[in-house]
């Protein structure tokens, strides 16, 4: 009987504690709850074109420690094009993704409801997966090159509210690696093939126009610029596209690289579904209208699929 006592008393006593020590526990809590009240909501207007840019930092020194080759890297292009396929795979509701140099822009479909469509998540998510999956990726592109130190990636969010503001802003970033590119060709041939030093290109090229450096390029070099691997020209554009996969006609929607020029109209009529038309689920179970031209340039390494050359 003492001893049942004893026992109730020693539990009682140890509730009593539990519920003092819950109650002061709980008493701290709300006391410092008001911290939460400093977090603002950042979620992005309804109705408007998500663009995330992420853009490597410091590529400039990045790409001379790592050996890059010189304009254009294709492994470090292609390195990035996998991270960017990954970060695709991740957010469905990417309609399109679009790189050149260090940087790449990732265009949410105007509709998304993707984490309530709260902007700091969206970019920090958007930008560390990228970032991991350029790491996790380097080995698989870059061969026996170390990576020497952690790259890393700033990432930020735009807002366009017009289908036209979209494509200003694509074809912003489009211009500028043909402008980027054109000039990086001219110099580097003059460095690396006609041994100017980095200041003499330099003062050649001053006050040049595009079409100077265009023939600059053939009469000097026998390089038609035309001729140069559109990826290098153009950047890429990653888009989800029906394709024929195998032997077997089956059709799967992949992500797709192509390099075509996107500042031209027919670019929006020939992917229509981009602008406007697009509807969650329903291009996921539509045949391609016209039997529109598939992008020649699939990379195998990239889908990591083996692809028909026949038309989706
Ligand atoms: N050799 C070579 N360099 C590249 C290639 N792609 C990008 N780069 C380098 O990366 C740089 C990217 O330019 P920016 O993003 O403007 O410059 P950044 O050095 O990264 O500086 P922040 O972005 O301001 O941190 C280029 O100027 C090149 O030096 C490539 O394919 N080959
Ligand atoms: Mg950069
Ligand atoms: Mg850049």
């Amino acid at each position: 009987m003492n001893l049942s006592i004893k026992l109730f008393n020693s539990l009682n006593l140890q509730l009593k504690t539990k519920r003092f020590l819950n109650i002061g526990i709980s008493m701290a809590c709300s006391r410092y709850e008001y911290v939460k009240d400093y977090e603002r909501d950042d979620s992005i207007l309804p109705n408007v074109w998500i663009v995330i840019r992420v853009d490597g930092k410091g590529f400039h020194k990045f790409s001379k420690v790592h050996d890059f080759e010189k304009p254009n890297d294709e492994k470090a292009l292609n390195l990035m094009n996998n991270a960017a396929q990954t970060v695709m795979e991740e957010f469905r509701d990417i309609i399109l993704s679009y790189g050149q140099s260090d940087e790449y822009s990732f265009v949410f479909r105007k509709e998304t409801n993707v984490f309530n469509r709260r902007s700091s998540k969206l970019l920090s998510y958007v930008t560390s997966l990228f970032t991991s999956s350029y790491v996790m990726n380097w080995p698989n592109w870059m061969g026996d090159m170390k990576l020497q130190y952690p790259p890393c990636f700033d990432g930020r969010v735009v807002l366009y509210p017009s289908d036209q503001n979209l494509r200003d802003y694509l074809s912003w970033r489009q211009a500028d690696v043909h402008i980027n590119n054109l000039y990086n060709t001219a110099f580097w041939n003059l460095v690396l093939k006609a041994g100017l030093t980095n200041q003499q290109a330099e003062a050649e090229l001053r006050g040049t126009f595009s079409a100077d450096k265009n023939e600059l390029l053939f009469s000097r070099f026998g390089i038609n610029y035309n001729d140069l691997p559109a990826m290098f020209r153009k950047g890429t554009i990653l888009l989800r596209k029906k394709v024929v996969v195998n032997k077997d006609n089956a059709k799967r929607q992949l992500i797709v690289p192509i390099h075509e020029d996107l500042i031209r109209e027919k670019f929006w009529k020939t992917h229509s579904e981009l602008l406007g038309k697009y509807k969650p689920g329903e291009y996921d179970n539509d045949e391609r209208p016209n039997g529109d031209k598939l992008p020649e340039l699939i990379s195998r390494q990239i889908a990591n699929i083996k692809l028909d050359d026949k038309e989706s």
